[in-house]
């Protein structure tokens, strides 16, 4: 059964600094996005700049609210931001004045928990992001990986069903980045719920997902929804792996050749 369902989703922005006056300022960013997830799914969207991979994922999230469409979630609609959905960004945004534990249990800091039973939450989350030693440092005296492996505690703490994640290894360096997709999936594997992750890389999606939406040029449609059917942990060197990029790379190469059409267009 579906656990995360968007319903014919279509996204209007209002954008009044748009060239194109015949829209009246309006800006279609998601057109008829229909897509359903089973519980467990790691889906990765990708898809040229601007078409609309942040804006689903915000839906997802309850930051945004579609134009028409409906999102939900183990069946209840989407309204607003909730516990059952945790976010990671690019930038891990931690508090620079708490250490690492009481970052990863900011939110029982919101809910008026004690410091004790915050640290008694933080640690097992500690644990499992590889950070013990850090518990007490503070966000300045980490590297950009530690700092997302916070991020990735601290949306794991709140025990959600769905992890929404933006982007989360794209400032990161090579050998980091590939560290953090290893430790992703493996943590992906003892996980019970859903991962929609944002990337702009065909090979960190086809190293992570069950299924990778390509998305079009704006606006945002799903031009295709594969599943890749690859043996854990995936080896990105294998003929079969870069059967599937290969099929991938010509997707996305056609949507940002229109993505550039367009941008010429609107430049004339
Ligand atoms: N709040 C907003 N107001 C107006 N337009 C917006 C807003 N948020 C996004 N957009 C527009 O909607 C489109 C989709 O944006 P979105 O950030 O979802 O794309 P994306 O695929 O995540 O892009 P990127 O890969 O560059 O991060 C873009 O054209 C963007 O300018």
């Amino acid at each position: 059964m579906a656990f995360i369902e968007l319903n014919n989703i279509v996204k209007v922005f209002k954008d009044k600094k748009r060239k194109d006056k015949n829209s009246g300022g309006d800006m279609l960013a998601i057109d008829n996005v229909t897509l359903s997830l089973g519980k467990k799914e790691f889906l990765c969207l990708l898809g040229p700049s601007g078409c609309g991979k942040s804006t689903l994922l915000n839906m997802i999230a309850g930051f945004e609210h579609p134009t028409s469409g409906s999102v939900t979630v183990d069946g209840k609609p989407i309204t607003g931001p909730g516990a059952d959905r945790g976010m990671v960004f690019q930038q891990a945004n931690l508090m620079p004045w708490l250490p690492v534990w009481d970052n990863i249990a900011f939110s029982l800091k919101l809910q008026g928990k004690s410091a004790a039973e915050r640290r008694a939450a933080a640690q097992p989350f500690i644990e499992t992001v590889k950070l013990k030693g850090f518990e007490n440092h503070f966000p300045a005296e980490l590297s950009g990986g530690m700092a997302q492996r916070v991020g990735i505690a601290r949306a794991l703490l709140q025990n959600p069903s769905v992890i929404l994640m933006d982007e989360p290894f794209a400032a990161l360096d090579a050998q980091t980045k590939m560290e953090m997709q290893e430790e992703l999936v493996t943590l992906w594997q003892r996980y019970e719920g859903t991962i929609v992750f944002v990337t702009h890389s065909v090979d960190e999606a086809l190293v992570l997902a069950t299924k990778v939406a390509v998305m079009t040029h704006r606006p945002g449609r799903i031009r295709d929804l594969i599943d890749i059917d690859l043996a854990r942990p995936r080896d990105t060197t294998t003929a079969e792996f870069n059967q599937y990029k290969r099929h991938v790379l010509s997707l996305i190469r056609e949507e940002s050749a229109l993505a550039h059409a367009d941008a010429i267009k609107l430049a004339a």
